[in-house]
């Protein structure tokens, strides 16, 4: 990924992953590593500007789009890995969770859903993401409390798989976890890792409209649009201090 300052998700950069999904799905490969140019920053998560005091098509348009971009991911016939290597909160930490193996690079560095603290509810299908990885007690309380987790926390409940010491060992570890299925039938491979998703999977698949309804009516709420207006001020204000 490479959208500076931070690879933040907005509409344009969307459609831009779906098409490189749609290419790399007809080619046949072994794997994919997801991982980011920017040193420092995974993924900073949607790009809060499409939510904030937004276009209302606009808005149903974007979450359609991330939609798209999470069933293709969690679909995906061939091996998926994060290196993830610098801050990966919210969507950036749902990226790695749509993966089937995390390294993590060791550094300052936080990964984990904070909707919560944005005054949003996620999703059932992210939740389901991170109860597939984690355990449903750590995923409530990590969920209710905007928990961001540091790397060594991360490791320890089993959030990320390893900690790497930069990225190019963190890409290395990826490479290993995907040489693991070289002698795996791809069919059974894919087959079995499509089952396993499943819960994810359907929820999107079965509930896209009701789900665009409650992401447009979570965020249009007057006490959200405060929240994130605070929220944006804080992230511009950082600079200057
Ligand atoms: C069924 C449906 C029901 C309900 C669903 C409803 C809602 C669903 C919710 C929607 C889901 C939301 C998930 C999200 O992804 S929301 C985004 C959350 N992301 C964050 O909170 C991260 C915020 N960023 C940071 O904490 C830091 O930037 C970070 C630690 C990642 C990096 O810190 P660093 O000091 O290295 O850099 P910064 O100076 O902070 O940032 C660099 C520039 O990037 C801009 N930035 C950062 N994050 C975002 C963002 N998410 N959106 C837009 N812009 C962002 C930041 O402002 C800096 O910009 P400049 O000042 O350089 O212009």
């Amino acid at each position: 990924m490479q959208r500076p300052p931070a690879n933040t998700f907005n509409l344009e950069y969307l459609h831009e992953i779906t098409n490189s999904l749609d290419e790399i799905s007809k080619q046949k490969l072994k794997g994919v590593i997801l991982t980011s140019a920017i040193p420092n920053i995974f993924s900073a998560g949607l790009d809060i500007k499409e939510f904030y005091k937004p276009d209302l098509q606009r808005l149903e348009n974007f979450w359609s789009s991330v939609q798209d971009v999470f069933i293709k991911l969690l679909d995906l016939d061939f091996a998926t890995a994060a290196a993830i290597n610098g801050h990966a909160p919210a969507a950036g930490c749902v990226l790695s969770l749509s993966c089937e193996y995390r390294a993590m690079v060791n550094g300052n560095y936080k990964i984990g859903l904070n909707e919560a603290a944005l005054g949003i509810i996620t999703t059932p299908w992210i939740q389901a993401m991170m109860y597939q990885v984690i355990p449903m007690k750590h995923t409530e309380t990590a969920l209710t409390t905007a928990k961001l987790f540091d790397v060594d926390e991360a490791l320890q409940i089993g959030l990320i798989d390893e900690i790497a010491s930069n990225k190019e060992d963190a890409i290395n570890r990826c490479k290993q976890y995907i040489r693991k299925f070289d002698k795996i039938p791809l069919h059974a491979r894919a087959l079995t890792k499509q089952r396993m998703r499943q819960t994810p999977i359907k929820i999107l698949r079965e509930q896209r409209d009701e789900d665009i309804r409650m992401f447009v009516d979570v965020v249009m709420n007057p006490s959200v649009q405060d929240n994130l207006k605070d929220y944006v001020e804080k992230l511009k204000n950082k600079k200057k201090k």
